[in-house]
């Protein structure tokens, strides 16, 4: 029986944490609308505790050899797998998602983190450039103490794909998980600790926006990573220049996903369906815009009718369930606006569009057909499973359609012609590319976004520059010399 009320609120200093005279945050089971847990969000006193405790374990963490603190985060990597059930029950409570998914995609994703940056630990270094006689080598510095603010939809995965590559590099992290979805990030924290981490590296502290606000804006903190929205990004990029901190912004998108008239049509429904209703449509990356080139409209439309047969929306705890509902009532209030702002300006519903008669936040996987790039469903973010499917004739054009946002964090193509498929991935104007898949988000390829869809990149080498530092060290071998 997985227990869904944490031992605490808050996890500090190597410890829970409880100060209840914190704002109570009910946590809710999506699928019944029951309250689950309850934590409170952390007092001034909790948010220097952790602040305090991260620098003192920083510190002593940075003076570690890589190799060993990279046996510190495969560790973990281990424990999670060995728990995997007992953690995706508890991802299934706090975000509603079918137990199907959080068995794959969410603390496993967490352990790949956990264990590819442990390994990357060992190897960090910099590089020594010969000058003739004298010489400068670079030393690779951790940056401190880093904050990671969270979004509900991949609460354990996100708590650990900034964790891990923070901590590999010698930093040391305060997490501050969503307000929707806490209880993730606090089992992570208690396990890093079980598998040798030093008290206080990484501590995770509740609470709402003020609480993400103030870690942000401590003179402690080098470096904030967030994944949210434009407007939280926006609003957390402008408090941390104001003290010339470090960011990562992983933000929000209106992603294309472009199916040809060759493309092998199954393969290219399979894309459309992962790319719009696995997680019941809560993924940034969604291909929520699915340009289908004309010839094969009706076809595509015909064979995506059938397969959404085969959607099960029942008990996420069964795992023949394989849609869930939406992770809270006002997330489905803001996809149900939509639906109805979809229909008002002429597009076509084809699926869905109905939540179900039954407690909990659930909404039918919808399909939407002759939408028009002008259309609210096609310019803004809906996170929820809202498809709206796009005509378009030629490639040219569909590029042009396809970048006509102020997104860019990903697009998806599918066709048979592999030269177009490159054409069109280096005509997108996004940070991740996928060429006949859609939404596979492997640790080891970088992730993030170009233009208002965020800064920085998450999990491949590249996470490496985004929480360290270069140090030049210039090594005089003759005398000084001066002018005079
Ligand atoms: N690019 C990615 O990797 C990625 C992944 C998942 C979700 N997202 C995006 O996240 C959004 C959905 O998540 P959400 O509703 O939780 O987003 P949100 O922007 O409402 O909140 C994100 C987090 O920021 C905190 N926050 C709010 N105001 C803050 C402030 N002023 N200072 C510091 N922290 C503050 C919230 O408490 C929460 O923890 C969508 O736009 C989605 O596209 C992006």
């Amino acid at each position: 029986m997985t227990e869904t009320q944490p031992k605490a609120s808050h996890f500090v200093n190597g410890a829970w944490r409880e100060d209840a005279s914190g704002e109570a945050i009910p946590v809710i089971y999506p699928a019944t609308g029951e309250v689950i847990a309850t934590v409170h969000a952390a007092t001034p006193s909790v948010i220097e505790e952790a602040l305090a405790s991260a620098e003192r374990a920083q510190k002593e963490w940075a003076a570690l050899r890589g190799v060993e603190r990279g046996r510190v985060l495969r560790r973990a990597a281990d424990l999670i797998r060995k728990r995997n059930r007992d953690l995706s029950v508890l991802e299934t409570y706090d975000t509603g998602k079918p137990l199907s998914e959080t068995l794959v995609a969410d603390a496993m994703s967490a352990a790949d983190a956990l264990e590819y940056f442990g390994g990357l630990a060992a190897t960090l270094s910099g590089e020594h450039i010969q000058l003739g006689g004298d010489f400068v080598y670079t030393r690779r510095e951790p940056l401190g103490v880093c904050v990671g603010i969270g979004a509900w939809n991949y609460p354990t995965q996100i708590a650990a794909w900034k964790g891990a590559p923070a901590l590999a590099c010698g930093n040391a992290m305060v997490f501050k998980p969503s307000e929707t979805t806490p209880l993730g990030a606090l089992r992570l924290a208690e396990i890093l600790m079980e598998a040798g981490a030093p008290a206080g590296l990484y501590n995770v502290v509740q609470g709402m926006g003020a609480v993400g606000a103030a870690l942000i804006n401590d003179p402690r903190v080098a470096k904030v990573s967030i994944t949210g929205s434009v407007p939280t990004g926006t609003k957390v990029y402008e408090a941390a220049a104001k003290g010339m901190k470090h960011v990562t912004l992983e933000l929000g998108g209106k992603s294309p996903l472009i199916v040809f008239e060759d493309a092998d049509l199954d393969s290219a429904v399979s894309g459309a369906i992962l790319g719009n209703f696995y997680s019941t449509g809560q993924v940034c990356s969604n291909g929520t815009r699915v340009f289908v080139q004309r010839g094969i409209k009706d076809d595509f439309l015909g064979r995506l009718s059938e397969r959404l047969k085969g959607v099960v929306m029942d008990d996420p705890l069964d795992e023949r369930t394989n849609f869930g509902p939406m992770v809270s009532q006002r997330q489905r209030e803001i996809v149900e606006g939509f639906i109805a702002k979809g229909l008002e300006e002429g597009a076509r519903l084809v699926a869905g569009g109905r939540r179900l008669n039954r407690p909990g936040f659930w909404i039918e996987p919808t399909v939407f057909a002759d939408v028009t790039d002008g259309m609210a469903i096609a310019r803004d973010e809906i996170f929820g499973p809202v498809m709206s499917v796009l005509d378009f004739d030629s490639e040219e054009e569909v590029l042009a359609r396809a970048n006509a946002t102020e997104f860019g964090l990903a697009a998806g193509v599918f066709t048979r012609d592999l030269s177009r498929g490159h054409r069109m991935a280096a005509g997108f104007e996004v940070g991740t590319c996928f060429i006949n898949a859609y939404n596979l988000t492997p640790v080891e390829a970088p992730f993030g976004g170009m233009k208002r869809s965020g800064i920085g990149r998450e999990n491949g080498h590249a996470a490496i520059e985004h929480y360290s530092q270069l140090k030049s060290v210039y090594v005089g071998m003759g005398p000084a010399w001066a002018p005079f």
